[in-house]
């Protein structure tokens, strides 16, 4: 089975307030995006595309392996993956959605998601228990419902997929919507979504707080 990696890497990163593109910020010694395709590539991908912002586009391409390729991002997740998925060749038998936000996911996550594509499923995601009570509020922020947690899951990247099911699921998504992930989309044209264990290694960097875990973690 052939795989093709995307790394979402165009956003700001607004929520980090940093001085440059959140996938350019550096973790000991390297920038998030740089990461993350090490990351797709150890795990088993064999070929990786980058959505990246336009304006930083160089700098990018100083931070990567040449062998890959960046495509201009769009406004929102959802565009730049749509961006990145139309670079990927048709002869490609999975695709792989990395963000670039999640930089020490373990490459055995990768493993587990290719296993689970090369074993017959049409979408995969990699999941956490939720470890906290977890509530539903209304407009004034009172509580209106606490799900029982043990059916609720904490969804990572990389998302994998079969190309076909990825691309139909686009293709059928109208342009300009916005879905927080991947498996949302081709959930929506009906494709069932399997899941593998997570890693909190994998942890999302979004605020000042997650980057100062992940350089703890990247010390080790
Ligand atoms: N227009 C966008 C927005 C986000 N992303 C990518 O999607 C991943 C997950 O998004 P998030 O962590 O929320 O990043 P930002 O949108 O950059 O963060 P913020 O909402 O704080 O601005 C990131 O790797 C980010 O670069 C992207 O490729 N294109
Ligand atoms: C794709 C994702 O990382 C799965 O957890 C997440 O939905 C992206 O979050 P965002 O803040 O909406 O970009």
């Amino acid at each position: 089975m052939s795989a093709a990696g995307i790394v979402a890497a165009a956003g700001s990163g607004s929520r980090l307030g940093a001085d440059r593109p959140k996938a350019l910020v550096d973790l000991a010694g390297r920038p998030l995006v740089a990461w993350a395709v090490d990351t797709l590539l150890a795990g088993g991908v064999d070929e990786v595309v980058v959505a990246v912002p336009a304006a930083e586009h160089d700098q990018f391409a100083a931070a990567l392996p040449s062998r890959v390729r960046l495509v201009e991002g769009g406004a929102t997740r959802t565009a730049s993956v749509r961006a990145a998925l139309a670079a990927v060749g048709p002869g490609v038998d999975a695709v792989l959605v990395h963000d670039a936000a999640r930089p020490l996911t373990p490459p055995d996550v990768v493993a587990r998601v290719l296993a689970a594509l090369a074993a017959g499923a049409l979408a995969v995601v990699p999941v956490l228990p939720v470890v906290d009570t977890t509530v539903v509020v209304d407009a004034e922020g009172t509580v209106t419902a606490a799900p029982d947690r043990a059916a609720l899951r904490r969804v990572q990247t990389p998302q994998g997929f079969s190309r076909v099911v990825l691309a139909d699921g686009y293709a059928g998504l109208p342009l300009g919507a916005e879905l927080t992930d991947d498996a949302a989309v081709v959930r929506a044209s009906g494709i069932p979504v399997t899941t593998v264990a997570g890693d909190e290694r994998a942890a999302k960097v979004t605020v000042p707080h997650d980057l100062r875990v992940a350089e703890m973690l990247a010390a080790r």
